[in-house]
């Protein structure tokens, strides 16, 4: 049995009346399938019951005929191996297990029934102060988690922070993450997670992936190299658009916002609060070497008062107001 496959399990009894437990996986057919939440390029993401105990989850679903035919077999398992990865924190979408008809590759996963934090922020037009604290500070907790499992997202974006029930935050599509060769086994001894801001640069493969224009890093429209630091200039995208109801690099298309990007053009808005400022300045930096690393975004005066660790995911989520 794959790990992370579930089961259930059946009572039958045999010829002489022995009865033996069945352990059976679930299949779609113990699923009540619901309404579309997400399309992904070669993916459907369903909002379902499980039949047997009404739990909520989020399964989806993979057209093999498709995966196969635009070559994308390596996408899913760097999907379902990251995701096998990130079960230990509340701010990462936990896949519970998968399962296949002949058409079909499910993923069953946490159900986030608050959406994506983009869809919050285009009714809230920009959020205030408390509100980006607290999602930066859940945004970044759960950054921080991945890099210390040398998981890579590369894709971060607004669209790929949902929301659970609570209005708490969980990352989402991992189809373009990197994960980064055991450490363990490249050097001798070592904690693991290294601090190195390049930690799991590909200097020597060619990548293919680029991720959506707004929010990748300049290393990797320059280099083609994608490292942990990559992961938090997209986070200081994220904290200047909670704020100003925009991204900071966005033109009138994909070559000029890459240009704005490699130039470092962009400006803050009148009002743009000054400690917001400060931070954004020392992640929206060229060279990742010379990005804030994470220790000390969590240090930073913008995060003062925040509560990290478990505390920061028991606490109500502030009611979202908007920054007038
Ligand atoms: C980013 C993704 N969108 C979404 N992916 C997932 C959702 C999800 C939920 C809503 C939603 C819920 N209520 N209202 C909207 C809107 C978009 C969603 C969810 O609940 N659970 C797991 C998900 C994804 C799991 C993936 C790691 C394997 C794309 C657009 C790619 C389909």
């Amino acid at each position: 049995r794959e790990r992370g496959s579930a089961s259930a399990t059946r009572q039958e009894s045999d010829s002489n009346g022995q009865t033996h437990t069945r352990v059976v996986k679930k299949g779609v057919k113990d699923f009540n399938f619901g309404r579309t939440l997400g399309e992904g390029s070669y993916s459907t993401v369903l909002a379902a019951t499980d039949r047997q105990n009404l739990k909520e989850y989020a399964i989806k679903v993979l057209d093999k005929r498709h995966i196969i035919k635009e070559k994308k077999v390596k996408y899913v398992n760097i999907e379902r191996d990251t995701l096998n990865r990130l079960t230990e924190h509340p701010g990462v979408v936990r896949l519970y297990y998968t399962f296949q008809d002949e058409r079909s590759l499910y993923f069953v996963l946490d159900l986030a029934s608050g959406g994506e934090l983009l869809g919050v922020l285009k009714k809230m037009g920009s959020f205030d102060v408390e509100c980006t604290r607290f999602y930066g500070a859940e945004i970044l907790d759960s950054v921080a988690y991945m890099h210390s499992r040398g998981v890579i997202h590369r894709d971060l974006k607004p669209e790929n922070v949902l929301l659970d029930r609570e209005m708490h935050v969980k990352i989402t599509d991992f189809g373009t993450a990197k994960i980064l060769p055991d450490p363990q086994k490249r050097a001798v001894g070592g904690d693991g997670s290294s601090g190195d801001p390049m930690d799991g640069a590909e200097t020597d493969r060619a990548v293919s992936f680029v991720g959506t224009a707004e929010y990748v890093s300049p290393e990797l429209l320059r280099d083609k190299n994608a490292c942990k630091a990559s992961d938090l200039w997209a986070f200081g995208c994220i904290i200047y658009q909670l704020l100003a109801g925009r991204p900071p690099f966005k033109a009138a298309n994909e070559y000029l916002t890459f240009q704005k990007i490699l130039a470092l053009d962009y400006t803050f808005p009148d009002g743009f609060p000054e400690v917001a400022r400060d931070l954004v300045e020392r992640l929206l930096v060229l060279d990742p070497t010379s990005r804030l690393p994470v220790e000390h975004i969590r240090n930073h005066r913008f995060f003062e008062g925040v509560q990290w660790g478990k505390a920061l995911w028991r606490q109500k989520a502030p009611r979202l107001k908007a920054y007038v």
